[in-house]
């Protein structure tokens, strides 16, 4: 049954979740493109269900590419599971009215929570951005459009390390705020891997009057061919005493799947004692790892309020 039936009380939204209090623990997947991806998908969500995580996440393909698949699978965690799922939603490929009716599409599945990004340019993260004719510049813009388009909870992206194609940490900040400014309400960052670059950032932005949640994206690396995907899809490198660490025990996959375990509860523990609102796990739609560190971390269901 959808959430917006009649008669069925909504669920809270992210943003309310986030401003009661409390640390927040989320899980982010993306569309898979095959049946067997499909399954995987599925199964990582049921495993996942258990830990009740405050809300789950679906990606939004390159150039729009998985547009249906993002809404449905977003659509179908909202009626049949207790999950609270966000949809991503990015500008890339887009004219201002798709952007609209894929909001209208959120809207019908019953999906409140947005995660508006301006998204990576069309020829992948480190290539130039190519704004659609019809479409948006920039994420506050999307932010604005959401807000406007229905009772929306909407979040950002924050990059610790430097949006690749922005001049200065503090042109990040700046970014920050126009997106609080627009209506954001929270915001999930970009994967890092030392939590000084974290509190740094809340720094910057909370100086500028920056106030929303910032939730860190935890990237835990479970083999050792993501160092170097990682590190595209972030724009910085992976710090080189890790990636010393992991190419130590390279020909070990067990071993890399235990010491990315361990790096990544690490650093989720350093972050939560500095004061992070919880923690924004990237799954690659995958439950282990997840699940390792939030047992290791001590963080039983009752942690997810
Ligand atoms: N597809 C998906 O589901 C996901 C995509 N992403 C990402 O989306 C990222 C880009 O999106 P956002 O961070 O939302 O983009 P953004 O629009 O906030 O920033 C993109 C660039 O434009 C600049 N900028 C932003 N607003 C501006 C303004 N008003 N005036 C002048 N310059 C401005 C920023 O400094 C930055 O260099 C990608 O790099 C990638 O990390 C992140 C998470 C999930
Ligand atoms: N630049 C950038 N773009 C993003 O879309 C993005 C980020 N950064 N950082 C935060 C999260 C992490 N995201 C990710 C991270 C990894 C994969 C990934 O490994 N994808 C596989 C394809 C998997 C498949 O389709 O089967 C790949 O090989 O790229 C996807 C999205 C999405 N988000």
């Amino acid at each position: 049954m959808s959430a917006t039936t009649p008669g069925t009380p909504s669920p809270p939204t992210v943003g309310a979740l986030l401003a009661a209090g409390g640390h927040s623990f989320s899980f982010e997947f993306f569309p898979p493109k095959t049946d067997d991806g499909e399954r995987l998908l599925w199964q990582a969500i049921r495993e996942l269900e258990g830990l009740r995580p405050t809300f789950v996440s679906v990606t939004y393909g390159a150039g729009g590419s998985t547009r249906d698949r993002t809404v449905r699978i977003t659509q179908r965690i909202a009626e049949e599971t207790t999950l609270l799922p966000m949809g991503h939603l990015t500008c890339v490929g887009s004219s201002v009215a798709e952007l609209r009716s894929v909001i209208g599409s959120y809207a019908d599945a019953g999906v409140r929570n947005v995660l508006a990004l301006r998204g990576d340019p069309p020829g992948g993260p480190g290539s130039p951005w190519e704004q659609h004719p019809e479409g948006l510049a920039h994420a506050d813009e999307l932010v604005t459009l959401v807000r406007s388009l229905g009772d929306f909870s909407v979040g950002v992206a924050a990059f610790p390390e430097r949006h690749p194609e922005s001049a200065s940490l503090d042109d990040d900040a700046r970014v920050l705020l126009a997106k609080q400014e627009a209506g954001a309400e929270f915001a999930v960052t970009q994967m890092f891997f030392e939590a000084s670059h974290y509190f740094a950032m809340i720094e910057r932005a909370r100086a500028l009057g920056c106030t929303i949640p910032v939730l860190p994206g935890i990237m835990p690396l479970t083999n050792i061919n993501q160092l170097e995907r990682f590190a595209i899809l972030s724009g910085t490198a992976f710090p080189d005493d890790l990636a010393a660490r992991f190419r130590a025990v390279a020909d070990d996959p067990d071993a890399v799947h235990a010491l990315g375990v361990e790096a990544a509860s690490d650093l989720c523990q350093e972050l939560l004692d500095g004061g992070a609102p919880g923690l924004h796990f990237f799954t690659l739609n995958r439950s282990t790892s997840a699940r390792e560190i939030y047992t290791g971390l001590g963080l039983g269901a009752s942690a997810s309020a």
